[in-house]
């Protein structure tokens, strides 16, 4: 009922988007064959682009994420350099803690803060019970209606979200961590506390995805970045059944309006976790760079489509090398319901003749298998 009423606005905004001219992406999510193996990067906007730097100079970081003009030009700008197979938009997982009542802060040379993090478990108190999503994030929507307006069919155009476990560490960190120690105190300490946190997040995300889909968002991405500081117990625990949740409940949801749009789960470092996330509704499991595309492969056995997962770092190796590495990984992971990608998001320091290198050794690699 509550989703009903959310839902029902963007239903009757007719949308008449262009025609999708290059629907590989979409095929592979869905494990049908392809021509090319798709390929896109994480991170593919952002400050490995000069043009991105330019733009953002000087801009705040969230002020950024609220102008629908300013992410879709982000979102275009990598387009424009490369022949990439699917664009994600701009923005961050972290405008979901600010939606409930947080204040969180882009600091340079730091990255994301919040002044004032959850400390134990009456800070829930003051986050807000109900969110309106759609005011409180009604500029993401926007700037996907932009988008994929703007990007004219040249390819489909990815949402995403953080998933609950990943926002959670961040709301009690207060920013980055390499231990986690505060967030992984919740789960031992106040696992009740804990469960109610990623239920409330879970709440918002599902809504906030379904308002993506409904802002023309194609396909979906969750990201939960912070899978390996869990263990396979915590992870079944905090993580799973909220991914799964989620996958679900979107799914449910689009169903009844006749609507189709993959979800892909991305667990970094979440390697235990493979043959569980393979079969959580997603059509798509993401992977970092630490599993071999093979066995990969075994783990999940066919169910799902793959996604990933070059080393970042190996594009600072010379171009040839970056080919022959792509083309081991295609080998690996075959052609079909593969789509190509890094196993994590691209650095600042890279070169985007690097990034045009690898894009291009996945096509050409990929027809070149597929003709065998
Ligand atoms: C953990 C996380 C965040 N944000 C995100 C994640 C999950 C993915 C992952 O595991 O990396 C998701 C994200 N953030 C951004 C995107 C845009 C789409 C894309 O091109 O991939 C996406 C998908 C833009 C961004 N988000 C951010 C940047 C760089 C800062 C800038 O543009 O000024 C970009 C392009 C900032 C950000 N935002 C966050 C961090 C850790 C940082 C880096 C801080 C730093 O290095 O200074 C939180």
């Amino acid at each position: 009922e509550n989703l009903h009423n959310f839902i029902q606005p963007f239903h009757n905004v007719p949308k008449d988007f262009p025609k999708l001219k290059n629907d590989a992406f979409l095929r592979a999510c869905h494990g049908q064959e392809t021509n090319h193996v798709p390929v896109w990067c994480m991170r593919q906007a952002g400050r490995y682009l000069p043009e991105f730097r330019e733009f953002r100079a000087g801009k705040d970081f969230f002020e950024t994420c609220r102008s629908p003009a300013a992410c879709c030009e982000l979102t275009l700008q990598p387009l424009r350099r490369f022949p990439f197979d699917a664009a994600i938009i701009f923005s961050d997982i972290l405008v979901i803690p600010q939606a409930m009542g947080m204040d969180v802060q882009m600091v340079a040379g730091k990255g994301p803060t919040f002044p004032e993090p959850l400390k134990e478990p009456e800070d829930l108190l003051l986050l807000q019970p109900k969110v309106d999503v759609n005011k409180e994030l009604g500029y993401v929507f926007k700037a996907i209606t932009l988008t994929r307006h703007k990007l004219d069919g040249k390819v489909p155009l990815i949402g995403f979200t953080g998933a609950p476990w990943t926002l959670m560490a961040y709301m009690i960190e207060g920013g980055g961590s390499t231990t986690h120690s505060k967030a992984k105190r919740w789960l031992y300490r106040h696992p009740e506390a804990s469960h109610k946190l990623l239920k409330m997040l879970t709440d918002v995300i599902v809504v906030y995805l379904l308002g993506q889909v409904a802002a023309g968002a194609q396909a979906l991405q969750v990201f939960e970045s912070h899978a390996g500081c869990l263990g396979p117990v915590e992870f079944q625990e905090f993580s799973l059944p909220y991914l799964r949740d989620i996958a679900r409940k979107v799914k449910d949801q689009l169903k009844e309006s006749g609507q189709d749009v993959p979800m892909i789960v991305f667990a970094k470092d979440g390697h235990y976790g493979l043959e569980d996330l393979s079969q959580s509704h997603y059509e798509v499991v993401g992977l970092d760079w630490t599993i071999d595309p093979r066995s990969a492969r075994e783990r999940t056995g066919g169910k799902v489509s793959l996604q990933g997962n070059m080393d970042p770092c190996a594009l600072y190796a010379p171009k040839e090398r970056i080919s022959e590495i792509v083309k081991k990984m295609l080998e690996g992971f075959g052609t079909r319901g593969y789509i190509a990608n890094l196993g994590h998001g691209l650095y600042p320091d890279m070169d985007p003749e690097n990034v045009g290198a690898f894009v291009e050794a996945v096509h050409t690699h990929s027809r070149h298998l597929n003709l065998k």
